[in-house]
């Protein structure tokens, strides 16, 4: 199975409600997810994105950087330096969801390094206005429709896995479909740099 961590109340309480009223106060400004190419096809995935996360862009990042040390050990990930970590925020309200993917980019496209960990950092509203929406974690290798752990999006966790291993979110069910109540996170990639930039920097080196 692919390994996985969880870490549950991984921001500090202020933190955790400092997040969560930025992004009540941000909700007209998310849109439509896309894919890789920046195509949105919300049959493969639904749900409403934002690239910004204003005063907790850094913290969080803060937070991500200090931990990846950690969790390279306990994934038994190769080691590697980071190169940049990416962030964004989600919302998937009433139907939401995304099929089975990956989030490692292929070498061919254009991507300013690879992902090596997808960490999801899951919050809401309470009383909690959604059901579902677990993340299933699925073994290399393995294809659509196969068994998987399924991972609940529980209040102030944290999931991270490497970001080569398939996984897919289940469908969200939000009643009163009211943005206010969605299925919250932050998706956060953990980048090294490619191969082809390390080497062309080393070559321009005296
Ligand atoms: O929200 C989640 O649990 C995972 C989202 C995801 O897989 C992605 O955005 O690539
Ligand atoms: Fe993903």
């Amino acid at each position: 199975m692919t390994p996985y961590l969880r870490q549950a109340d991984f921001l500090p309480p202020h933190d955790h409600a400092a997040l969560l009223d930025w992004t009540m106060a941000n909700l007209s400004r998310f849109s439509p997810a896309g894919l890789a190419g920046n195509i949105v096809d919300p049959a493969v995935r639904r749900a409403l994105t934002l690239r910004d996360l204003g005063p907790h862009h850094d913290l969080l990042e803060g937070h991500v950087r200090a931990a990846v040390p950690d969790w390279i050990a306990a994934l038994r990930v190769t080691p590697f330096a980071i190169s940049e970590v990416e962030l964004e925020l989600a919302a998937h309200n009433d139907g939401a969801h995304f099929l089975f993917h990956s989030d490692t980019y292929t070498r061919d496209q254009p991507a300013r390094g690879d992902r090596m960990l997808s960490a999801v950092y899951y919050f809401h509203q309470e009383p909690q206005g959604f059901s579902g929406g677990c993340l299933r974690l699925h073994r290399i290798g393995a294809s659509p429709g196969d068994a998987g752990i399924d991972v609940p999006p529980a209040q102030n966790s944290l999931v991270v896995f490497p970001s080569w291993a398939p996984h897919e979110v289940l469908r969200v069910d939000c009643p009163s479909g009211d943005l206010v109540d969605s299925r919250f996170a932050v998706n956060c990639w953990v980048y090294r740099a490619r191969e082809i930039e390390r080497s062309g920097t080393a070559a321009v080196q005296p």
